[in-house]
């Protein structure tokens, strides 16, 4: 990462620079510009149709790959899906662009163990997502119980494709904000103890158990951390009114988890990698009395991770989280080229157009942002 110190800076400057970064202010230093090399996204939704070709081109602007989830209606369970959903996902692209999108496959109680070896096989299939059934948004066709997966998932290890968990246990008495936890004693740990071998992404963790978990796991263990979730705790969410675009699955939990996610994220750990879990909905789905869980963060996706870095301090850990780290676990190299960030504000739009005549509102839609891509 090639950094831009300024020594230039206002009085009002100094007294920013001297609480976010303490370490700089003694060399007379404050740093505004930084490149990195381009970014990947390892937790996306693209949808399909319309609203792929109105939401793929906020994820192509600034990241050179995503892992692509594959809850469609209905999912993509089989190697021929994926690749036909990677054709219309290339076709939606804007001309010129070179994203390249990782596809994934959606496990099922019956997916059987040579669908992972032709996935594998495709070259383009980079991972199997489990939803435990009924977790979160199109999950009704995951997986009932892992026991009916375990030739399936033993074909996983085998060939080295990493399995995506939604780490949310689903059963009733199980509160909403205690679900990622529980599922690592009820679900993680046994699954790991039958597979140990297997590598496993914890996908969009949200508590502190979660990152404790992971860190201390073996290296085939790996989790993906939202930029909402390092910005947010679920205050945002509920004080002062319901915020429907602050509510995705897994829900927004206390400060001391969102402390605990940005210590994880910004550790130097190369276990902890970017996974935006940007999830599109229509606006008049977001702000229902029913509304669907998933925020909208594509278009400022970057942006949002460098004001979380930047908060504790620590922009000099964005490359590796955000670029590097990712492709090592999936066994890839980095993006050839980089992408460089400035201190420069820019307003997000109100919205955006969806599919269908609609609109999508954007996770901070009408606000600033104090980081921006330079041109
Ligand atoms: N994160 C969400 O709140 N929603 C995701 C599903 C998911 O990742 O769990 C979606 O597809 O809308
Ligand atoms: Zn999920
Ligand atoms: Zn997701």
């Amino acid at each position: 990462m090639l950094w831009h110190p300024r020594t230039d800076f206002s009085a009002g400057r100094i007294a920013y620079t001297v609480a976010v970064f303490s370490s700089f202010i003694s060399l007379g230093l404050a740093v505004d510009v930084i490149t990195l090399t381009r970014p990947d996204d390892w937790h996306l939704h693209l949808r399909d149709g319309e609203a792929l070709k109105a939401v793929v081109g906020h994820t192509a602007a600034q990241m050179g790959r995503a892992i692509i989830m594959p809850n469609l209606t209905p999912p993509v369970t089989t190697t021929a899906q994926a690749l036909e959903y990677r054709e219309r996902i290339l076709a939606a692209l804007p001309e010129g662009s070179t994203f390249e999108p990782l596809m994934t496959l959606y496990l099922t109680d019956t997916t059987p163990p040579d669908e992972i070896e032709r996935a594998a096989r495709s070259g383009v299939i980079k991972a199997v997502k489990l939803y435990p059934a009924g977790a979160t948004t199109n999950s009704d066709s995951g997986v009932t119980d892992l026991a009916h997966c375990d030739d399936t998932i033993a074909m996983l290890a085998k060939v080295g494709m990493p399995l995506l968990v939604h780490g949310e246990v689903t059963t009733a008495d199980i509160d909403i904000f205690d679900r990622e936890a529980v599922f690592i004693e009820r679900v993680m740990k046994p699954l790991l103890a039958r597979h140990p071998a297997l590598k496993v992404v914890f996908e969009h963790i949200t508590t502190q158990q979660a990152a404790e978990f992971v860190a201390q796991a073996p290296d085939n263990i790996a989790a993906t951390i939202t930029a909402h979730h390092l910005l947010f705790n679920r205050n945002k969410m509920l004080v002062g009114g319901i915020r429907p675009h602050y509510y995705c699955l897994p829900i927004l939990k206390r400060e001391q988890h969102r402390q605990a996610l940005l210590k994880a994220a910004t550790s130097g750990s190369a276990k902890f990698f970017l996974g935006t879990d940007s999830a599109p909905h229509a606006q008049g789905d977001k702000e229902s009395s029913c509304g669907c869980a998933g925020a909208y963060t594509a278009p400022a996706a970057i942006e949002l991770y460098a004001r979380a870095f930047d908060e504790m301090g620590a922009l000099d850990k964005l490359e590796a989280f955000a670029s590097l780290n990712g492709p090592r676990f999936y066994g890839l190299d980095p993006n050839p080229d980089s992408i460089t960030l400035e201190r420069k504000s820019w307003q997000l739009p109100d919205s955006y157009p969806y599919a269908n005549g609609k609109s999508i509102i954007p996770l901070l839609a009408g606000e600033s942002l104090e980081w921006s891509i330079k041109a």
